[in-house]
């Protein structure tokens, strides 16, 4: 069985209630029918049921089984959630009139469903930006217990099988942290090598890139993946990880035999940390398109539920496989 069809038949297994907001986008009502029909989650659009029901007719889809909830509605729940919002965010300021107002946004509305225990999960990003998905996931929700900072990593399927493990791969951050520091990225490489194992079922092999193998060049940008790979071994030492190297070091055998002969990493790593989210996010897109692989994220770490971003590129396939990866993370 190949990784796509082992999560959705793992995520089968849990019956997670995930939430989908942006009912709007036609790929997220496809994606909803197929989920309840296939049995990977039980589902909830947010918005108003006749609109949906009658998108989803006109798409050919039935969504009689998802549950529906229009956050315009006042309801007991929409009411509890208000006095949910402002009582986490009293401390900066907002009052029971913006929460109101926040809430009638379906980004938003999840979000508490999930603090709120209402739902398991949360996918959303096909119609909106990222930081509008994460922004209320980091206000609400927070990091979870002993994580500093959030980050996003991709399970990159590479269809040439000598990549990676059966060319399957983790790469992150490719999209939270614009900027990051030594500790960041060190923390980062640790929740890489978690999802890895968690949800890709990889045995982690992490490699700190960087434009530099081993000491090659002298730079400040250089010593930052240092330090961060000393971090990450400080906070994880059982870790299987090295840096820093270059991609090429990190992923082919001769190349990492020249560059970095020591390394129990170089040449078999499955799990790339990007030195910062410029690197990541375009190196990502660059072997999804280039290399024809199959990309599953962003898998957002370190939430203390979990809240998933989607590439507003996606696919009907792509909001069906993050939504059995949020299940897994539950
Ligand atoms: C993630 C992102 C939205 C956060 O935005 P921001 O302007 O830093 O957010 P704010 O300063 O309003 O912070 C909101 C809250 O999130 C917290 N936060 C921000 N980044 C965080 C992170 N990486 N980890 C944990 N918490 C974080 C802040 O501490 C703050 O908490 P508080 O309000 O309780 O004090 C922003 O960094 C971003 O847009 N990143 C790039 C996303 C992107 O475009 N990716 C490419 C496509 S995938
Ligand atoms: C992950 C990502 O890059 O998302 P988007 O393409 O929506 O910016």
């Amino acid at each position: 069985m190949n990784f796509l069809d082992e999560i959705k038949e793992r995520a089968s297994a849990l019956k997670r209630t995930i939430v989908l907001p942006e009912t709007e986008d036609s790929r997220v009502l496809e994606a909803a029918a197929r989920i309840v029909e296939d049995g990977i989650a039980e589902i909830i659009l947010i918005g108003d049921s006749e609109k949906i029901l009658s998108d989803g007719n006109d798409l050919g889809v039935d969504l009689e089984s998802c549950k529906m909830i229009d956050p315009t509605e006042a309801t007991d729940e929409r009411t509890d959630l208000i006095e949910l919002f402002v009582d986490l965010r009293k401390h900066k300021g907002i009052t029971m009139e913006d929460a109101e107002k926040m809430i009638e946004k379906p980004l938003y509305y999840g979000t508490l469903m999930v603090k709120a225990g209402l739902a398991d999960g949360m996918v959303a990003g096909a119609a909106s930006p990222t930081g509008d998905v994460l922004k209320p996931a980091l206000q609400i929700i927070k990091t979870a217990e002993g994580i500093n900072s959030v980050s996003g990593a991709f399970v990159m399927i590479v269809p040439d099988k000598s990549f990676g493990q059966d060319g399957k791969m983790i790469m992150a951050d490719c999209a939270v942290n614009p900027e990051v520091d030594a500790d960041t990225l060190g923390e980062i490489a640790v929740a890489s090598a978690d999802t890895a194992s968690k949800i890709a079922g990889l045995d982690p092999k992490v490699a700190m890139l960087s434009f530099s193998t081993m000491g090659s060049a002298k730079h400040k940008l250089v010593e930052r993946v240092q330090q961060a790979t000393a971090k990450a071994k400080e906070i994880a030492p059982d870790l299987s990880i090295d840096g820093e190297m270059q991609a090429d070091a990190a992923l082919v055998p001769s190349v990492a035999e020249r560059k970095a002969p020591d390394s129990k990493v170089a040449g078999q790593a499955n799990v790339l940390v990007f030195p910062d989210l410029e690197a990541g996010n375009i190196g990502y897109k660059l072997v999804q398109r280039l290399a024809k692989a199959e990309a599953v994220g962003p898998i957002i770490q370190g939430l203390d539920k979990p809240v998933n971003d989607l590439s507003r590129g996606c696919s009907v396939d792509d909001i069906v496989n993050l939504t059995a990866i949020t299940a897994l993370q539950v």
